[in-house]
């Protein structure tokens, strides 16, 4: 049974005592934006950012999903960057995605990310420039304090202007991260990525474990 709650300005949180449910849970969630999506636009445009997400999503097959895979072997980092955000231009040209009321940003239906121990998400990673990166929808970092040194990644201004941002992350070394991220710490709390994702206007879930609830101040 998941505990539900909603915290001021981070969206709405659901802890799960097992994996097996939070699996479900999230890819029910994804399954009814997909619906809705499909009804209203006739495509559901999804993101997603690699790590452990992809195994708790991996049963899932919602039908008609669209999925902004990045194909960019054989191509140097900043090349593969220009070239997975020209696909997405050309996808926003033609509304397979669409665009954000509030900037020219893609508006993806959804956009899935995990977090990082860190308190890292995509590839931004706290301190590095790229939190402060305003125009690029996609760039690369050549010196990644986690292995890859070398990553692409989607920019805050494009998570930000999603329809939905669902934010999933599992395990104990997760909890400080996932702390820091959605309680309020006031000015204590460092630069988080991970707290620096708040969608424009779109709607912002958490999906926890107990263990990465662990540290919440309302649910433990
Ligand atoms: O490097 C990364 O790690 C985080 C966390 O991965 P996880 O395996 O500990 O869940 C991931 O969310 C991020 O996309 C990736 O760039």
């Amino acid at each position: 049974m998941a505990v539900v709650g909603s915290i001021k300005d981070r969206g709405e949180v659901r802890i799960h005592e097992s994996l097996d449910e939070l699996s479900r849970d999230l890819v029910d969630y994804i399954a009814e934006l997909s619906e809705i999506s499909i009804k209203e636009r006739g495509v559901f445009a999804v993101a997603l950012s690699g790590g452990s997400l992809i195994s708790l999503i991996s049963p899932a097959r919602p039908s008609g999903v669209f999925l902004a895979i990045l194909r960019s072997l054989g191509f140097r980092r900043e090349e593969a960057a220009n070239e997975y955000e020209f696909v997405i231009r050309q996808l926003v040209k033609t509304r397979v995605i669409n665009v954000s009321a509030i900037n020219d940003c893609p508006k993806f239906d959804l956009i899935l990310l995990g977090i990082g121990p860190d308190g890292h998400v995509a590839s931004l990673f706290p301190d590095h420039s790229m939190l402060e990166e305003k125009h690029e929808w996609v760039t690369f970092i050549t010196d990644s304090p986690k292995p890859p040194l070398e990553r692409i990644t989607f920019t805050l201004p494009v998570i930000n202007s999603a329809a939905n941002v669902v934010m999933a992350a599992i395990g104990g070394g997760k909890a400080e991260a996932a702390h820091l991220a959605i309680d309020d710490v006031g000015s204590e709390c460092p630069v988080l990525p991970a707290r620096m994702v708040q969608p424009d206007v779109g709607k912002l879930m958490w999906f926890l474990d107990c263990q990465a609830a662990s540290k919440l101040k309302r649910f433990c």
